[in-house]
């Protein structure tokens, strides 16, 4: 395959949302879902999420189990897969929490229309990605992952990159674990975001499993190739 193997992860309230109106991060998973989280970051070259995520939770994505981090240094590997901020106009933080916490690689996706000075300071922490004139070209980055030996990515949202991803037939499976609350709110991000798919293309998926956990369900989707 010309890209890595793609998976969303995702954790979404029973209505849908992957966070509150004012893009705040709410606690949907339990330890259980956390723990298969983090193991699932351990298993991956690479984790990516889009700028609005940065910006919004600043999170680290670093594996966080101590012995899941000792199993990937005793195969040779980083402490922390390779993470990736789809970032079309350069706007991560320099003290964002990527760079501060966790050993690894970082990588930024910009686009053209980033400004010079902006990717020069990222460059100082991260190696840098140009593709795409004003937003990032999804397919041409994912080639560009493959050809730097990421053949196993996961996506951790949110509602803008998961759109993006799916709309260009980026993904192959879907993890979205759904909780026992309700967000409301018609401006909270949800799943999926973006334009949304015309009414004779809707996106089909096929069922892999569900199992319970905890008190939520877990979801495991296949995206079917064209
Ligand atoms: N519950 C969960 O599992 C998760 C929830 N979240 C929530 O999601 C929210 C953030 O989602 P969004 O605001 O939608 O931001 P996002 O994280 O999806 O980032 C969107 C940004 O990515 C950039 N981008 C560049 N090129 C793109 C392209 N070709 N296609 C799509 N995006 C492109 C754009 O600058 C765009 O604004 C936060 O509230 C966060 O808490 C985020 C991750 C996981
Ligand atoms: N799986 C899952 N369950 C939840 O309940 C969540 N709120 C999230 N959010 C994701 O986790 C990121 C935080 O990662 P770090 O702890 O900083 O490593 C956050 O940005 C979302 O991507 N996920």
């Amino acid at each position: 395959m010309e890209r890595p193997f793609i998976f969303i992860n995702s954790a979404m309230s029973a209505d849908g949302k992957i966070s509150t109106k004012e893009r705040k991060q709410v606690k949907i998973s339990g330890k259980i879902d956390f723990n298969r989280m983090d193991q699932l970051r351990a298993g991956s070259d690479a984790i990516m999420v889009g700028i609005g995520t940065v910006l919004a939770d600043d999170p680290s994505l670093t594996v966080k189990s101590p012995e899941l981090q000792d199993n990937r240094i005793k195969a040779g590997l980083d402490t922390n897969p390779v993470r990736i901020i789809v970032d079309s106009t350069a706007r991560t933080p320099c003290d964002a929490d990527i760079f501060k916490k966790g050993e690894g690689k970082r990588i930024i996706i910009v686009s053209e229309s980033a400004p010079v000075e902006r990717v020069a300071e990222l460059q100082e922490q991260a190696d840098i990605i140009v593709s795409g004139k004003e937003k990032v070209d999804l397919p041409e980055a994912m080639r560009e992952l493959k050809k730097r030996g990421i053949n196993r990515l996961m996506v951790e949202g949110g509602a803008t990159l998961n759109w993006g991803m799916l709309s260009n037939g980026l993904i192959d499976e879907i993890y979205t674990f759904v909780g026992n609350l309700i967000i409301g709110g018609k401006s909270s991000p949800t799943f999926v975001d973006g334009d949304g798919f015309p009414e004779k293309e809707l996106l089909k998926l096929e069922l892999m499993d569900a199992e319970k956990i905890e008190d939520g369900i877990l979801l495991k989707w296949k995206v079917p190739g064209k």
